[in-house]
Formats: structure tokens, C-alpha cells, sequence
């Protein structure tokens, strides 16, 4: 091959088995890996087909090695980065490099088992432990002592660089590492022996910097080397090459005896990477890491070949959205897609032989400038997964590697250096280290050189400055962590004060929620005395109703017994007197005529007879038209009088009832509506918002005070609720009664009224006691004059019995006088037709009055209920004593006074009266207890006994 070919760069694929989780995810084998060694094809069947279909549709991917599970590390390693590590040790450059989707095994082929057991590498050893091992052998084989190398480890995370090797490194002060391109300014030494410096300083100290003070430094140098310890320090790159030069400032490189040297320097940078990685939660697979062995290797007298071995495990090229990435995750995906996406970028403009290739656009390319497409030799292995579930990656992952087996680099045998140069910066390395060493020999303590006299003063003004910061710091902080422990202490004070003040107002609402169950249990009992009140006023409501109708049915009947019976009874008796005036003067006629037939005879005998008959007659004529009309207007007047008097009593009955009436419906109007509703309600609400206004006031005094003002808090909260409770439990109590006082007063004047109804009852008793007494006084008047008048006749009769005597013995007076005799029977008949109708008319009277009497006992029925139901009411009060609505918790009383001062049965009605005293009398066979007005009525109505004496 010579240095100027073509050579696409080499491209593997190692396909894994499924790891636990796939097997788990039952996800199928959907890449298809010939079991043959060398084989370099491999499908994927994304379609989820099966069998024959699936090879149909399955899509091949042709690269230059594949490796199936079956791959062990030897096999992988032999394949592709031996014949690399051959070409390295040549003298080429040579890029290893593994991509692939997170856990597909990059890092497992790049690195794996990197341990050493006994001083041997285990079998899962991957490339990096391998290439080391290797070097020293084929070095040591070649009997080559002349060669050096030296390692770097590095990092590329966010886009930012990283050394792994850097484990003394002030956290603080990073060392910034800075990719340096020298193609520009950089000065080939390639072949000449011209001692040309860099005009940069800093790009000699990227090589040296790290190595200089390093203790571990080591080199395998020829004995040549060693000679020229007097040589300047030389200044000069010593990585040049003809096409470019691309170098990580502040890097730091070691020199290496020997591969164990090597795998504890990886081990030492997978620690740095695993500590960053714990930290930052799977930064492995985010992050791209090269392990860079650099090879000087002596070519002949003068020069020494450089070479490059870059082993680059690239980040997981995983989709972000199945990554799960957020945020941080999204900006490290972002950036490492950024940078696998200009890698792809790249790969493919190279692929496609672009003029312009994007290596700038990441710090990933501008690291693989080189490799890709450059002088170098690369290899690309594209780590798969053979699972279903990650097919889509294990697509794009085969996509990339096809079309990264296009790229082709135009390998070169790397740059050299003189032998002089490199001898003089190792001298120069050497002079620093024995200038320390000597000043150290000559004094005793601490002794160094000037320079680095001055660099550790400076380093030590620095530290004093920051430790003078730090002590600062800790004392702010110190002083901060004081305040925050006082504000803790304050707090766990306050939170106790505040526990206890929590338990007072846990204890505070039970007796609040106890006394609100005990104002419901009150209520509920008042309502349900008000249930039974208005039960029982519906009850004297009726009672009322019944009274009324008793009152008005009462009226009716007076008024039809006093206008209907008593007019028609004064008529009928009127024309019963007309009749028998008309009688008497008509019989009187008959009479006269028969006297004048007989005066003849006896005219001056019956001459006296007849003019004191006819004077009796007219008296009794007289007397009769004269008195009956004058006792019966004296009846119609009393009558009239007890009408009046039933008139008002009925009006004033009925504007009692109506008050009455008007107040109970007032009484229940207010039971209904705002007994112990409203005012409660608003009191109640009112109290506990002024509870809580208080409780949150003096909530903000505990937070604002210390926690001594706690107890006096406490206790004048306890106090003022206290006394809010009083105040609220006397403000209801008082609006209550406030309330309760006009309907209290309602209830008095009702029971005044009552009484009032009772007096008027009584006094239309006493007056229709009166009333009747003087009615019966002048029927007894009547009836007197009555007996007057028949004494009279009878008197008259006697006289004329004697005259009869004279005339008994003449026959034609005989006759006349049997004529007469008849006709006077006749009139005694009309007249005892009068008596009885007399009788008749007392007899009416007595039935008036016994109408009168039963109205009254029928009026007695109802009250005598109405008094029970009071009763029951009274009762009812007794049994449920209404506490909270007085200040004394007692009802109100009734009116004890008799008719001003009446007990309770003196405030209801009268009882319907027993006559115990009264005399019995026989009627009709039954024995009655009669009333003494009854009697009267009674004796006046006893049939009128007619005389024993008959008039012959
Ligand atoms: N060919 C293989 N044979 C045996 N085990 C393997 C193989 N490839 C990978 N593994 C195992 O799979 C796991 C994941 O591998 P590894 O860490 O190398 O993946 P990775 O691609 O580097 O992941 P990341 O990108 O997250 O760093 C490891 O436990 C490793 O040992």
C-alpha cells in the first residue's frame, strides 16, 4: 500500500444476543446474522414478518465484518483492530472507533474487562486493554528499545472537553481544555532537522504540561537520548505532520513502561468518567471518550516516528424522545445528537466526496478531523441490538455504517520527530525536575527553584486568599447557620405553642360543637312544645269557634223564643181577649135581652143585679184591657233590654275572640318565624366571626411575640372568649326575651281578655237572672191581679147566689135564669177558657224560660271543653317549662285575681250551676231538681185548680 492510496475506512458490525430486558419485552430477533466467520452482511426485518417473508422484506446492509453474538473480544479485536495496531506500530495513525445505540456494547468492545488477573487480561477484555498489552509485546518482541509512549484520556460531554487523567485538578478552576489546530501556523519539521520554534508557547505545554510534573512519568528512552542532558529546552511541537495537527491544550499525556501502567491509567480515567457518571446518572452512554496512545518510535539515527492510536467509544446515537430525554437530558442529547449528527454529516459528505466537509461544526469532528477522511486509519465498528424493540435505532445505526464504509482516507506513515528535539524536551523535563531536586539537597526544609518559588507563592497567596475567602464564608456562614438554628429553636417553640393552641382550640370547638348539639337538643324541644302549643291553640281555636257558635246559635234562639213565641204568644193572647170581650159583650147582649124579657116581671129586682153584673163586667173589661197590654209591653221591654244587652254581649264576645284571635295567630306567626331563628342564627354567626377575627388577631401577636407573651395570650384569649361566649349566650337570651316580650304581652292581654269575655258572661247572667226575675215578678203581679179579679167575681157570685134564692121559685125567672144560667156557664166556660189559655201563656213562659235554661246548659258543653283543653294547655306548660325564654325560666303567669284576682278554673268560664238546695218537684212522675226561678216558673204554670164551688 503506498502512503498516498485510497482506503475506505474499515467498517464492522457486532451485533449482541438480547439482553435481559428484551427477553423480558418478549421483543423478537429482528436482525439476521450469518453464522460464518467473516461474513460481512446483515438484515433487518422491520415489518414483523416471519419466515420466508421475512428475508423477502428484510433489508441487507453490506460492510466489511459482522459479528454475531457468538463474537467473543479475541475474535473482535483480531478482525479489525489488529491489522489497525499493525499499520500503528508502522508508524500510520489509526482511529478506532465504536457507535451504536445505548447498552448495544460499545463500551463492552471498546474497553470491556479491563482488569487484570495475575497480571493477564481476562477474555471480555475489549480493544483499549488489548491494544496495550499488544504494543509493549511487539515492541518488546522487535528487541526495540528506543521508543516512548505516552497516553491521554478524554472526554467530550455537552461539548465540552474533559481530561479523565486529571484527578489532582482544583475543582474550581478546571483546567479548560481548548482543541488547538496547528495546520495553519504549525511548522513542519518533518525531516528537517531546523530547530524552529512555535509561536505559541501553550502548544508545547499541551504535550509537556501534563508530564512535567508528573511523578509517574516514564519514559523508554534510548540511551542516546539521555546523553544530551545540557540541550535547551526545545519549545517545539514534536506531533507535526504535513496535513494537519489537531491538539487538545492543557491535555495531560503519560508516559507509560508498560501495559500495566497503561490499563491503570484507563482504569483511572473510567473512575474519573464512572464518578461523573454516578453523578450525572448514566453519563456513559451521553458522552464520547477517546483513549489516545501515542507511539514515538525511533525510525533511524536522527528520527523517531509518532503515531497515533485514538480508541473513541462514541455516546449512545439513541432517539431522544425514546431516551426519555428532559431538559438537562434534552440539552446533552441535543449535543450529542448535535455532535453524532455532524459526525453523520460529515461521514456522508465525505461518502459523497463533498468539497466542503463539515469538521467545525462539533468538537467530536474536529477531534476525528483527522481520522475521517484524513491520513488516518480508521475502523468503525456499529455496535446492534437484535431486538424488535430496537429496531428503528439498529436501522439508522446500519444506515450509518454503510454509508461510512464509503468514506476514504488517504493513510499516511504519521509524522516524526528528530531525535534531537525530542531528546531536549525530555532534557528539559529532566533540568526542571533536578533543579528542584538540588535546591531541595542544598537547604534543609522545603527548596525548590526560583521560578517555582515564585509559581508556589503565588499558589500560596492564592490559597491564602481563598482560604481567607473560605474562612469568611464559614464565618457567614457560621453566623448564618447560628441565626437559622435560633429561628429553628424559634420555629420548634412555635410550632409546640402552636400544637398546644391547636389542642386548645381542638377542646375549645368539642365544647363549642357540645354546646351547639345541646342548643339543638333545646331547640328541638322547643319545637316540639311549640308543636303541642299550637296543638292546643288550634284546640281553643275550636273551642273559640265553638263558643262563638254557641254565642250566635244562642242569639238566634233568644231572638226567635223572645220575637217568634212571645210576639205570636202576646198576639194569640190578645185576640184570645178580644174574642172574649166580644163574647162577654156579645152574651152581655144576650143577657140584657134576656133580663128584658124577664124586667117585666122583675125589672126592679134584677135591676141592681144587672147594673152591678154589668159595672163587674166592665170593670174586669176594663182592668183586663187596661193591665194585659200594659204587663205585657213591661215583658216586651225586659225583653228588649236582655236583647240589647245579648247584642253587646255578643259584640263585645265577638271583638274579644277576634283579638284574641289576631294575638294567638301573631303568637304563631312568630313561633313560626322567628322564635329563636334569626336572631340566634345571627348571634351565633356573629360570635364566632368575632372567635375567629380575635383568634386570628391574636394568631398574628403569637407570631409577632416572643413565646413568654404566650401565656398572658392564652389567658386573656381564654378570658375574652370566655366573656364573648357570656356575652353572646346573654345577647341571644336577651334579644329573645326582647322578642318574646310583645308576645308575651299578647298572651296576657289574651288572658285578660278571657276574663274579660268571663265577667261579661257573668254580668249577662246576672242581668238575664234580673231580667227574668222582673219578667216573673210581673207575671206574678199579673196572676195576682188575676186572683184579684176571680175573688171579685166569685164575690159578686155570692151576692147574686142569694138573690137567685128569691127568684128560684118563679118559673118564668126559672127559665129565664136556666137561659141566663146557661149562658153564664157558657161565660164561666170562656172564662175558664181564659184562665187556661192563662195557664197556656204561663206554661209558654215557663218553656221560654226553660228554652233560656237550656241554652245556658247547652252554652255550658263547650266551655266545659274548652276548659278541659285549657286544662290540658296548662298541663302541657307544667310538663314542658319553657327555661330559655325567660331570664327566670318560668311562663308567664295568668291573672290569679277573681274577676280581677281569679285563679286559673276562675279565669275559664262557669261551670254550669247544681242547684243542691234547690226544692224537688214531682213532674209527670220524675223527680227533677229545679232552679228557684224554675220553681216559680213551675208553680206559676200549675194548672189552675178549678173552684170546688160551682156556680149553680
Ligand atoms: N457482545 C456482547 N457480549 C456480551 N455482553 C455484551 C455484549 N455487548 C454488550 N454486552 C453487555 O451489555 C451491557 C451494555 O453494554 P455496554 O455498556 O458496553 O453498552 P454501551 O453501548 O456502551 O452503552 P452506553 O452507550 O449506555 O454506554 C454490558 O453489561 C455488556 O457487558
Amino acid at each position: 500500500m503506498s502512503e498516498s492510496e485510497e482506503l475506505n475506512i474499515t467498517v464492522a458490525v457486532r451485533c449482541r444476543g438480547r439482553n435481559e430486558k428484551e427477553i423480558e419485552a418478549r421483543s423478537s430477533v429482528v436482525v439476521a446474522i450469518p453464522d460464518l466467520t467473516g461474513s460481512n452482511e446483515v438484515s433487518i426485518n422491520t415489518t414483523g414478518e416471519t419466515g420466508i417473508a421475512a428475508q423477502i422484506n428484510s433489508k441487507t446492509y453490506t460492510v466489511d465484518k459482522v459479528f454475531g453474538p457468538s463474537a467473543d473480544q479475541q475474535l473482535v479485536f483480531e478482525s479489525i483492530a489488529e491489522p489497525l495496531f499493525q499499520d500503528f506500530i508502522k508508524g500510520y495513525n489509526c482511529t478506532i472507533l465504536v457507535y451504536g445505540m445505548t447498552s448495544t456494547g460499545k463500551t463492552y468492545t471498546m474497553t470491556g474487562d479491563e482488569r487484570l488477573y495475575e497480571g493477564e487480561l481476562s477474555e471480555g477484555a475489549g480493544v483499549i486493554p488489548r491494544v496495550l498489552f499488544k504494543i509493549f509485546d511487539a515492541l518488546d518482541d522487535a528487541c526495540s528499545d528506543d521508543y516512548m509512549i505516552k497516553c491521554s484520556f478524554v472526554e467530550l460531554y455537552n461539548e465540552e472537553l474533559k481530561d479523565l487523567l486529571d484527578d489532582v485538578q482544583d475543582a474550581s478552576m478546571p483546567k479548560k481544555l481548548r482543541i488547538f489546530d496547528s495546520t495553519s501556523n504549525h511548522n513542519s519539521i518533518t525531516g528537517s532537522r531546523s530547530s524552529s520554534t512555535t509561536n505559541s508557547p501553550k502548544y508545547a505545554e499541551s504535550h509537556f504540561s501534563g508530564s512535567s510534573f508528573n511523578s509517574r512519568r516514564r519514559m523508554r528512552v534510548s540511551s542516546n537520548v539521555s546523553k544530551r542532558p545540557k540541550s535547551p529546552v526545545p519549545r517545539t511541537s514534536f506531533t507535526t505532520d504535513t496535513n494537519s495537527a489537531i491538539h487538545i491544550q492543557n491535555l495531560q499525556e503519560f508516559h507509560i513502561m508498560n501495559a500495566k501502567e497503561g490499563i491503570q491509567l484507563l482504569q483511572r480515567g473510567l473512575r474519573q468518567r464512572q464518578v461523573a457518571s454516578t453523578k450525572m446518572n448514566d453519563f456513559s452512554s451521553r458522552s464520547h471518550t477517546i483513549f489516545t496512545i501515542m507511539l514515538y518510535k525511533k525510525c533511524d539515527d536522527e528520527n523517531f516516528r509518532v503515531s497515533k492510536m485514538n480508541l473513541v467509544d462514541l455516546a449512545g446515537s439513541e432517539n431522544i424522545s425514546r431516551s426519555g430525554a428532559q431538559n438537562q437530558r434534552a440539552k446533552e442529547a441535543g449535543s450529542i445528537n448535535q455532535s453524532l449528527l455532524t459526525l453523520g454529516r460529515v461521514i456522508n459528505s465525505l461518502a459523497d466526496k463533498s468539497a466542503h466537509i463539515p469538521f467545525r461544526e462539533s468538537k467530536l469532528t474536529r477531534l476525528l478531523q483527522d481520522s475521517l477522511g484524513g491520513n488516518t486509519k480508521t475502523a468503525l465498528i456499529a455496535t446492534i441490538s437484535p431486538a424488535k424493540i430496537n429496531s428503528e435505532e439498529t436501522s439508522s445505526t446500519l444506515e450509518y455504517a454503510s454509508k461510512a464504509k464509503n468514506i476514504k482516507n488517504r493513510p499516511q506513515v504519521g509524522s516524526f520527530i528528530m531525535k534531537d528535539v525530542l531528546v531536549k524536551s525530555i532534557t528539559a523535563e529532566l533540568i526542571k525536575i533536578k533543579s528542584d531536586l538540588l535546591s531541595t539537597k542544598a537547604k534543609d526544609g522545603v527548596y525548590m527553584s526560583q521560578e517555582n518559588y515564585k509559581e508556589l507563592t503565588n499558589e500560596l497567596e492564592n490559597y491564602k486568599t481563598e482560604v481567607q475567602e473560605c474562612k469568611r464564608s464559614i464565618e457567614k456562614l457560621n453566623s448564618q447557620n447560628a441565626i437559622l438554628s435560633k429561628e429553628k429553636k424559634l420555629c420548634s417553640e412555635m410550632n409546640e405553642s402552636q400544637k398546644i393552641k391547636v389542642r386548645n382550640l381542638g377542646s375549645n370547638i368539642e365544647y363549642l360543637y357540645d354546646k351547639i348539639d345541646r342548643q339543638h337538643r333545646n331547640e328541638q324541644e322547643l319545637s316540639n312544645v311549640v308543636q303541642d302549643l299550637m296543638h292546643a291553640l288550634h284546640a281553643m281555636q275550636k273551642s273559640l269557634q265553638v263558643y262563638e257558635d254557641q254565642g250566635q246559635r244562642f242569639q238566634t234562639e233568644m231572638e226567635k223564643v223572645l220575637y217568634d213565641n212571645i210576639g205570636s204568644f202576646r198576639n194569640s193572647l190578645v185576640q184570645e181577649i178580644e174574642k172574649l170581650k166580644g163574647n162577654i159583650d156579645e152574651n152581655s147582649i144576650d143577657v140584657d135581652v134576656n133580663i128584658d124579657f124577664v124586667s117585666r116581671e122583675i125589672f126592679r129586682l134584677f135591676e141592681s143585679l144587672d147594673s152591678s153584673s154589668n159595672e163587674i163586667c166592665q170593670k174586669f173589661a176594663h182592668e183586663l184591657s187596661i193591665q194585659t197590654p200594659k204587663q205585657f209591653k213591661e215583658i216586651h221591654e225586659q225583653v228588649e233590654t236582655i236583647t240589647s244587652v245579648v247584642k253587646a254581649y255578643s259584640s263585645n264576645l265577638m271583638t274579644h275572640l277576634s283579638s284574641i284571635s289576631e294575638d294567638y295567630n301573631n303568637l304563631k306567626d312568630y313561633l313560626n318565624e322567628h322564635f329563636f331563628k334569626n336572631n340566634f342564627q345571627e348571634a351565633l354567626d356573629m360570635h364566632v366571626e368575632r372567635t375567629y377575627h380575635q383568634l386570628r388577631l391574636s394568631a398574628n401577636s403569637v407570631f409577632t411575640q416572643l413565646r413568654e407573651l404566650m401565656n398572658d395570650h392564652l389567658e386573656n384569649n381564654k378570658n375574652s372568649m370566655m366573656q364573648s361566649l357570656k356575652h353572646a349566650a346573654s345577647e341571644v337570651v336577651a334579644k329573645e326575651m326582647g322578642l318574646l316580650d310583645p308576645v308575651k304581652q299578647a298572651w296576657e292581654k289574651s288572658l285578660e281578655n278571657i276574663n274579660e269575655c268571663d265577667k261579661l258572661t257573668n254580668d249577662f247572667e246576672s242581668n238575664m237572672d234580673t231580667a227574668v226575675n222582673g219578667v216573673y215578678s210581673k207575671l206574678d203581679l199579673a196572676r195576682g191581679w188575676s186572683e184579684y179579679t176571680m175573688k171579685d167575681v166569685e164575690r159578686n157570685l155570692l151576692s147574686l147566689r142569694d138573690l137567685s134564692a128569691d127568684f128560684r121559685n118563679n118559673g118564668v125567672i126559672n127559665d129565664n135564669v136556666g137561659s141566663i144560667k146557661r149562658k153564664h156557664t157558657l161565660l164561666r166556660a170562656q172564662v175558664q177558657n181564659s184562665a187556661n189559655y192563662m195557664q197556656a201563656a204561663t206554661q209558654k213562659f215557663g218553656e221560654i224560660d226553660q228554652s233560656i235554661q237550656d241554652l245556658l246548659s247547652s252554652q255550658a258543653v263547650p266551655q266545659l271543653r274548652g276548659e278541659e283543653r285549657i286544662e290540658c294547655l296548662l298541663e302541657q306548660l307544667n310538663e314542658k317549662p319553657l327555661k330559655p325564654l325567660g331570664p327566670s325560666g318560668k311562663t308567664p303567669k295568668r291573672i290569679t285575681e277573681h274577676r280581677n284576682t281569679r285563679n286559673v278554673d276562675q279565669l275559664l268560664p262557669p261551670r254550669k250551676r247544681s242547684y243542691s238546695n234547690s226544692p224537688i218537684k214531682e213532674i209527670d212522675g220524675n223527680r227533677r231538681t229545679i232552679s228557684p226561678t224554675k220553681r216559680k216558673v213551675v208553680e206559676l204554670g200549675d194548672p189552675i185548680e178549678p173552684n170546688s164551688e160551682h156556680v149553680e
